[in-house]
């Protein structure tokens, strides 16, 4: 077979035991040496511990799987394991392919490759066996290849070409939306101004609350996951557009989405899930040879994150390159179903990769020692995660066992603060946070005494610790009119900035809501079309122009203001004169002016957008607006002059294709985007956010939105309905082929499920402190306020409260593992 031939060429070089290299006996002694942080010292535990060297020293030939706990050194094994099959089976760092989940995460394997990778060569370069010099000559650690999927999948497609395939233009969120709208739902899905009936119809299997989408907005939001998985969960849409329900919807929207990729595909361009289905295509008909030719070894981090399409691409480079292929993983860690992350990619890993690739048997490995967290935070999280019976079968089987803790108790139990409102709560929490970061900390009781959670004695701040929460919207959505109302992330906010501390949640309000962007968005409109001349003669959605004419207002009332500079001219007369498009330099008026310049200029009247980290990310998101609308607007964020109706034209289009959308809600905060935070801000993020990341002292808010048990927000602890992902799953079971392995457990399980471990991520971010927060409702003994993050288990049992003796039930659950402060 082609296959066991070419894994003869492949692996013969990997297993060969050249006496060139260096000795596999020799590396980990060598790591020792070489790079500090593994250098043995009296009273620390050696470093990599014996699970991470079988995983370092496991056969590169033998396909790996690690099913690694929280904070037990995954990446830590994966540079090392890299660093391995550079080093001792002599692959070039160019070779091998490390690829995570997040940018992010990316950078720091970037990082960690470098730094050790230099310190490794340099040590054996001086210390190294002489038959190892000239392989050392050749390698260069910073041609590791490393990336999220989709950054390696855009690079190949870019510069791997052959001379027929152009190089395809990538295309953000809001601009493949935008095109969706216009070259696929138009005229097939929505028909001048209504949308489809029987299409709204099945749509609103899959909306938040059950309704169909009444507008466009709301058409493109729920019909966009459905296209992203047509291409994640490789649907096969002959199969979907037949199944006996929803007959006639199916068929337009297949009819649609084959619109929307035809235009993309004749334009050259890709959305996210695209480039990934193009990337596989060209691997699949050979002509990515020249990037499958060359790697030797694939390291893939986050594994149980892998969507179907992702795992078709990771295979499918395997069977082609024979390379060495390790993946890691933590299944009580998947958090992505909502883009098509299928937890049992991971679970079933090694029969998945035996049936694609028969005679390969990969093999299992657990990393379950903790190096992050102390015993008490371990042994919650531990509890946590066996909580509900129910949530077993879900897991890796067998499921890898309890996680060790490793670091040394700090004598504080988990923490616990619950007020009866969320203004008493913030007011609390921030006074907590001051004496840590500020005074000389909080004395709190632990099991062997009082301990005192204080800051770092060398260079510990607000930068040490974290508010985790579901979401960090500072307020909740204003509805049927109702005014909005401030969340803890705001109520927070409020309570420190009063004590002087500066918060970091970028991701807190939507970018039209912020005030100095309000500002400077009306400045940039009143500069386009003074006196919406032009905007009041178009057609746009009523939400748009409610909030562009909020933009305008906001800009007048600012520009009243006369901020500084007011010299060499203040911004009134800048906004004026551009309005009249009259120089105030004296040259002529340019016949294009790309937006974005204008934007620039004006952030001479914004301080907080240049210098603030918040207002540095919402700048980045404005920016990158107008340069993502270059990709697809018809006069590519110029605005003309001089160019007859061009000129009207170009205003309009901007205005529809950037400000428009801003106005909608249509373009987010990435959450990518991370300024250097100074030390002394306060960060809240979504767990989602959290992911891989740790942290001294980590806050979850588990109950500061439950004062009672409203049908709206049992979806976020107690779910009685399945979630509208796990409903599309279902949809969409017969024409994918992992549908059955999902249909294993109901809707309803895999609802619950995703709850559970977001919970278990958040839990398990922490190094010296967790603290929970939320309403004292939520601790009642009689309490109907059930929730996943609370220890409720899904048949309506609850571990925190056992059965009381006297004749009245306490007032607080009896069984709390929380010192409440
Ligand atoms: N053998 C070890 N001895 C001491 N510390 C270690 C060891 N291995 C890893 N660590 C440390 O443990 C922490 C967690 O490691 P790492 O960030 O690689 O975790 P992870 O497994 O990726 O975690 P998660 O899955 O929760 O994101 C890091 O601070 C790392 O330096």
């Amino acid at each position: 077979m082609c296959h066991n031939q070419d894994d003869f060429r492949a692996f013969a070089h990997l297993s060969r035991r050249s006496p060139a290299l260096l000795p596999i006996t020799d590396f980990i002694p060598a790591i020792r040496f070489a790079i500090p942080r593994f250098r043995p010292q009296p009273g620390r535990l050696p470093a990599p511990d014996a699970q991470q060297e079988a995983c370092i020293l496991h056969p590169p030939a033998t396909p790996l799987q690690i099913v690694a706990g929280p904070g037990s050194g995954k990446t830590t094994v994966l540079v090392l394991r890299a660093l391995r099959l550079v080093i001792v089976d002599g692959l070039l760092p160019e070779h091998v392919l490390l690829t995570t989940f997040t940018k992010k995460a990316a950078a720091e394997i970037r990082t960690r490759l470098i730094e050790w990778g230099l310190q490794l060569v340099g040590y054996l370069r001086q210390h190294g066996p002489s038959q190892l010099q000239p392989h050392l000559a050749q390698v260069d650690v910073n041609r590791f290849v490393t990336g999220t999927l989709d950054s390696l999948c855009e690079d190949a497609l870019r510069t791997l070409r052959v001379a027929t395939d152009p190089a395809p233009a990538l295309l953000e969120g809001f601009a493949a939306d935008a095109l969706m709208h216009r070259r696929g739902l138009t005229n097939t899905v929505y028909n001048t101004g209504t949308i489809d009936p029987a299409v709204a119809g099945y749509l609103a299997n899959f909306t938040f609350d059950g309704t169909a989408p009444g507008n466009v907005g709301e058409l493109i939001r729920s019909v966009r996951p459905i296209f992203d998985r047509f291409a994640h969960d490789i649907i096969d849409l002959p199969t979907f557009q037949t199944l006996p329900t929803h007959t006639g919807a199916r068929a337009l929207l297949v009819r649609g989405y084959g619109a929307y990729v035809q235009h993309l595909r004749d334009t050259n361009r890709l959305d996210f899930a695209l480039l990934e289905q193009a990337f596989l295509e060209r691997l699949r008909t050979g002509r990515l040879a020249r990037f499958t030719d060359v790697v030797r070894a694939i390291l893939v981090d986050e594994y149980q994150d892998t969507n179907l399409l992702q795992e078709s691409i990771y295979f499918e480079l395997f069977r082609r390159s024979n390379a060495s292929l390790s993946v890691v993983g933590d299944d009580d860690q998947s958090l992505y179903r909502f883009r098509g992350a299928t937890v049992e990619l991971f679970r079933d890993f090694r029969t998945r990769l035996a049936t694609v690739v028969p005679n390969v048997a990969a093999q299992r490995l657990d990393l379950i020692a903790n190096y992050r967290s102390t015993p008490e935070i371990v042994s919650f999280f531990n509890s946590f995660i066996v909580n509900d019976p129910d949530f077993s079968p879900a897991r890796v089987q067998p499921p890898k066992p309890a996680i060790q803790a490793h670091l040394p108790s700090n004598g504080a139990r988990v923490l616990g603060m619950f007020r009866s409102d969320v203004p008493t709560l913030a007011t609390h929490l921030a006074a907590f946070l001051h004496d840590v970061f500020r005074g000389n900390g909080r004395v709190v009781s632990g099991a062997m005494g009082p301990v005192t959670v204080a800051k770092a004695p060398q260079g510990g701040d607000f930068g040490d610790a974290v508010l985790l929460a579901h979401s960090v919207n500072e307020f909740t959505s204003g509805f049927m009119g109702s005014t909005p109302r401030a969340r803890l992330p705001h109520q927070l906010r409020r309570e420190l900035a009063s004590r002087n501390v500066g918060v970091f949640n970028p991701r807190g309000q939507a970018l039209r809501d912020i005030p100095v962007i309000q500002q400077l968005l009306g400045a940039m409109l009143e500069c386009l079309d003074p006196g919406s001349a032009l905007q009041s003669t178009m057609r746009l959605r009523g939400e748009a122009q409610q909030y562009l004419g909020s933009f305008r207002v906001a800009y007048t009332q600012y520009a009243g203001t006369n901020p500084p500079p007011v010299q060499p001219h203040d911004l009134s007369a800048f906004v004026m004169a551009w309005g009249r498009r009259q120089s105030q330099s004296g040259k002529p008026w340019p016949r294009e002016w790309p937006i974005l310049e204008l934007c620039f200029t004006l952030l001479a009247w914004f301080p907080s957008l240049r210098d603030d980290p918040e207002g540095q990310v919402h700048l980045e998101a404005v920016t990158r607006a107008i340069s993502q609308s270059a990709t697809f607007s018809p006069y590519r964020a110029l605005v003309l002059h001089g160019s007859g109706q061009h000129d009207r034209i170009s205003v309009e289009n901007a205005l529809r294709d950037i400000f428009a959308p801003i106005a909608e809600s249509s373009i987010d905060v990435d959450e990518e985007i991370m300024p250097s935070i100074p030390r002394d801000r306060f960060a809240m993020m979504t767990i989602h956010q959290a992911k891989g990341l740790e942290f001294p002292l980590v806050i979850v808010d588990v109950g500061s939105d439950f004062k009672t048990n409203h049908a709206k927000t049992r979806f976020r602890r107690f779910p009685d309905q399945p979630s509208n992902v796990t409903h599309l799953e279902d949809d969409l079971s017969q024409p994918c082929s992992v549908g059955t392995l999902r249909l294993q457990r109901t809707a309803l399980q895999r609802t619950f499920d995703d709850l559970i471990r977001l919970y278990y991520v958040a839990y398990s971010r922490p190094q010296s402190a967790l603290l929970l927060v939320g309403l004292d409702t939520c601790l009642q003994y009689s309490t109907s306020i059930r929730h996943t993050a609370t220890f409720w288990r899904a048949d309506g049992t609850w571990a925190w409260r056992t059965p009381y003796s006297g004749r009245r039930h306490p007032p607080q659950a009896n069984n709390i593992p929380l010192e409440l402060i």
